[in-house]
């Protein structure tokens, strides 16, 4: 694998206590990639440290082929869009994307920055203050302040976590085609695997500052290599599996409801549109299950037979 940027046994601390742990990522030029996983398990921590805005206690960090583990944040060519956009309220949007341009003296500025905002769709607002736009499209203005500086790489911390569920839609498919068009080697974290899944290339789960699994969104979705990455991408069900001594693992769709050798108890039922979710408790333990909408609704306390059939399971190593 070509490498263009390179996390070599990384090891981030605040004081005495280790967020990230010796971890090892190579990431190719253009890549998409999400840093995904629960709060506190190190992503924004790694970002930091890409940055230049962390120094880690051991480890390198590799950008085309250059050590930058201790370049200073401003030589990186490396840019950052944070979660809260962060635009100069006092400054238009055109002033907004000149900054960095400005403070480095950059030649061609207004045409770098009229790129930038069509780059972003953004062209008709140049003249337009901060406040004057849709938070959808502060993001954008974000982005385009980072992308005038032609980063080697662009990271994004929850960079959608802002915006309410269709803009997020509308920004995912914005990104993915910024990122078509620049060709900009991009990491982003997010916490929602839905949002990883749609815009990644690869997905790196991580968990209590190390990385659990490395994979494209369809290894991730369809192959889960522990019971942490599969509950997280939804097989709620994990049962120790006495054939291989390992740990077998259903999504609530591949539950079979109303039929097979198992009996429990429905505890939870809840209407999601589209189907009805339940939690039954059983003698193999918690089963998480679900039925089409249209299939008669099944009351809480109520006994019901179910399957969990093998060949719909995913195969884990342990539960
Ligand atoms: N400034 C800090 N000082 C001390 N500890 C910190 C600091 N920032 C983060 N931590 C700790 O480092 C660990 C990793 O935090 P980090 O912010 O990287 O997690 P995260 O995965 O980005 O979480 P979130 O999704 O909540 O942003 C956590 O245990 C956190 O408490």
């Amino acid at each position: 694998m070509s490498e263009f940027l390179s996390l070599e046994d990384l090891t981030l601390a605040y004081g005495g206590s280790v967020a990230v742990d010796r971890l090892n990522l190579a990431i190719r030029q253009g890549e998409l990639i999400a840093l995904l996983g629960p709060s506190g398990c190190g992503k924004t921590t790694t970002m930091r440290a890409i940055a230049g805005l962390l120094a880690p206690r051991s480890g390198t960090i590799r950008l085309d082929g250059k050590d930058i583990t201790r370049v200073a944040p401003s030589r990186r060519e490396v840019g950052l869009v944070f979660q809260s956009y962060a635009l100069f309220p006092h400054l238009s949007v055109f002033e907004n994307v000149a900054f960095g341009l400005r403070l480095r003296k950059e030649p061609d500025l207004a045409a770098r920055v009229a790129e930038g905002l069509a780059t972003v769709g953004l062209s008709d607002f140049a003249d337009r203050a901060p406040a004057a736009l849709s938070g959808g499209q502060q993001q954008r203005v974000a982005l385009a302040r980072s992308l005038v500086m032609n980063p080697k790489v662009l990271l994004l911390d929850e960079p959608l976590s802002n915006l309410d569920a269709r803009l997020r839609l509308e920004m995912r498919m914005e990104l993915q085609r910024v990122q078509r068009e620049t060709g900009v080697t991009m990491v982003f974290v997010t916490h929602d695997q839905a949002e990883a899944l749609a815009l990644a290339d690869r997905i790196v789960v991580m968990r209590g500052g190390a990385i659990e699994q490395v994979g494209t969104p369809e290894q991730i979705w369809t192959e889960p290599a522990s019971g942490f990455v599969a509950d997280f991408v939804g097989f709620e069900t994990i049962l120790p599996d006495p054939e291989t001594g390992g740990a077998l693992a259903w999504r609530p769709a591949a539950v079979t409801l109303g039929s097979g050798p198992h009996s429990g108890v429905i505890r939870g039922a809840s209407f999601a549109g589209a189907h009805r979710e339940y939690v039954l408790d059983t003698p193999l333990g918690v089963v998480k299950a679900e039925t089409p909408a249209s299939a008669p609704p099944l009351a809480p306390g109520a006994e019901v037979a179910f399957d969990l059939p093998r060949e719909r399971a995913v195969r884990l190593a342990s539960a």
